[in-house]
């Protein structure tokens, strides 16, 4: 998907925020979307991103679920840094705000590098992610491939929080093929439910993504139904060990995503006792990170002892 405003930063270009001042020197265009383009900026010596949009209004109700969620606290690093305005060489004045940096790849990109048998780690991480916000009282409404970032040992970060809403309001920002309401299998209300009949989706999405568009092109739109995806779920190699799990998730079974993350960990428990023999990627990677886990309590716990 890509915007439809003209502007480019370039390499080297220096923002300066009109009412601020905050000083940022572009480094290079990270992605884009309908609501603007984000791009990897430099303040100091600190790495973080900048998201310039057109339209203000967009924007800013995406700044106010940021200072929202972290004025309630939901467990989240800070995320959001500055707002302001800022000079495009055309002279228009555009809003941006300033973000953490999130270092990684997009999770399909992720998963073409390192192997799809990632997933079930990544997909625990995901919805361990997901299960924070839903304890704090939102729900991440516009869950898709593009908005999951995930860096070394499958480690998990949301982008894009324009589709946040509040548990119990409508949901504000949605991708078709991930709505609940596009499948006629619930309303589009924030529930924590919705987040995860799209991680569903998500799934059936990465794994079987030609038979997804077709079925999308082949049935009426007022006949789409859960029903089908179930069809490509058990009828896929990949799938069929997730079938019981993902019928639950499209089927509004999880009443939120910490009830949905415990049965997919017990999922993975039996992957890996079924596959004794071999060690899959993702769990030489989460060993990985338990024992640098480890060597930093050591190491802290020896640092207060001396
Ligand atoms: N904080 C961040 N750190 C690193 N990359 C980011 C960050 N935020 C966004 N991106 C990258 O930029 C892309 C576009 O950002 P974002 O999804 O926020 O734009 P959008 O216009 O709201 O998109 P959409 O059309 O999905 O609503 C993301 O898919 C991601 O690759």
């Amino acid at each position: 998907m890509t915007t439809s405003f003209n502007l480019e930063l370039r390499r080297g270009n220096v923002v300066v925020g009109k009412w601020k001042q905050g000083r940022y020197r572009v480094e290079r265009l990270l992605g884009e979307g309908a609501n603007g383009k984000v791009y990897l900026v430099q303040r100091d010596r600190e790495w973080l991103a900048l998201k310039v949009g057109a339209d203000a209004v967009d924007l800013q109700s995406e700044i106010n679920v940021l200072k929202n969620i972290a004025k309630q606290g939901s467990g989240m690093e800070p995320f959001l840094f500055d707002v302001d305005d800022l000079y495009g060489p055309d002279g228009r004045k555009y809003p941006f705000y300033i973000m953490r940096y999130v270092r990684g790849d997009t999770l399909a990109d992720y998963l073409k590098q390192q192997g799809t048998e990632w997933f079930p780690l990544v997909g625990l991480n995901l919805l361990g992610r997901l299960a924070r916000l839903h304890r704090a009282g939102w729900v991440f409404g516009d869950l898709k491939v593009e908005n999951v970032m995930v860096a070394d040992y499958g480690h998990v970060e949301l982008v894009d929080y324009g589709g946040v809403s509040e548990i119990g309001r409508s949901i504000r920002q949605f991708t078709e093929i991930y709505d609940r309401g596009y499948w006629n299998s619930g309303p589009r209300s924030a529930d924590p439910g919705y987040d995860i009949f799209s991680f569903a989706v998500l799934t059936v999405q990465l794994h079987e993504p030609r038979r997804l568009v077709a079925l999308t092109k082949e049935i009426l739109p007022q006949n789409r139904t859960a029903s089908d995806l179930l069809g490509i779920i058990s009828s896929s190699t990949a799938l069929r060990p997730m079938e019981g799990w993902l019928r639950k998730a499209l089927e509004g079974g999880f009443a939120d995503a910490a009830e949905g993350a415990e049965a997919w960990r017990g999922l993975m428990h039996r992957r890996v006792k079924r596959k004794a023999g071999a060690t899959p990627g993702w769990l030489k990677g989460l060993a990985a990170t338990t024992s640098i886990l480890l060597a930093v309590s050591i190491y802290w716990m020896l640092r207060h002892m001396l």
